[in-house]
């Protein structure tokens, strides 16, 4: 058992699923997976593993924001032996063409988080996703009869911001959406040498102002759920 996950060596697959909201993944480890045990409830943050069509999947919640999917990346990796980390997020829309329900495959991140400046001494970093885990999602979408968005989203520290109209300077410079975790995720999975992706349903519209309510966030994205799943 690690600080935060209390499961035993074994208990978690190479290819973890990672939603920030933990009652997302007792979504998925419910409807999807076969042979699942709950390895963790420690902070109330879900963790799963079972089979989907034969391969050994975990899920497991991420909490919101950078330091939380720290704590877990880290963990998972360091003390799990996870491979394959594969967030499953909701994001806020910045462009017209990138609407409520639509799937974001997170090619590369910007962010307001001061984190990466201070681990690489005011200097810039560039975390990216694995391109085969890229390509392999782009496909499944496309067979599943969905055009997924590909590009560069935003990892925010703030959901709710001083400024409503901060999120133009993004919007111009072609950024897709906005979340909270992402940039950690591949700044940590480029550290360790293992593969991550972050596959995000567009739950809001900065533009037009739309939001889906919590249920909807909890448990529609299926999707979403059943491309990261193809990734195992
Ligand atoms: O739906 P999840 O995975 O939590 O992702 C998004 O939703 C949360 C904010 O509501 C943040 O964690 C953001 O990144
Ligand atoms: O607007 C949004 C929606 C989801 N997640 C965010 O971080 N922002």
């Amino acid at each position: 058992m690690s600080v935060h996950i209390g499961a035993k060596p074994g208990d978690v697959a190479e290819t973890v699923l990672l939603p920030g909201d933990p009652l997302r993944a007792k979504f998925i480890a419910d409807n999807f997976l076969e042979d699942v045990t709950q390895y963790n409830e420690v902070r109330g943050m879900l963790g799963f593993t079972g089979t989907y069509k034969g391969k050994r999947v975990s899920v497991q919640g991420s909490g919101m924001g950078v330091p939380s999917i720290g704590i877990y990346a880290n963990e998972l990796i360091t003390e799990f032996g996870a491979k394959q980390l594969i967030r499953i997020g909701s994001c806020g829309s910045f462009q017209e063409n990138v609407k409520v329900r639509d799937l974001v495959l997170a090619q590369t991140t910007s962010t307001d988080s001061s984190l990466n400046k201070r681990r690489f001494h005011g200097m810039d970093f560039a975390p990216a996703g694995d391109f085969g885990l890229l390509l392999s999602a782009y496909n499944k979408a496309k067979e599943l009869g969905i055009d997924p968005h590909v590009g560069n989203v935003l990892t925010s520290d703030e959901f709710y911001h001083d400024d409503p109209d901060a999120w133009k300077l993004w919007a111009k410079f072609n950024v897709l959406a906005v979340e909270m975790e992402t940039t950690a995720l591949y700044t940590l999975a480029a550290k360790y040498g293992i593969k991550a992706l972050t596959i995000l349903t567009v739950s809001d519209s900065l533009v037009t102002g739309e939001a889906l309510d919590a249920e909807s966030r909890q448990t529609t994205f299926t999707n979403m759920m059943e491309v990261a799943l193809s990734l195992a």
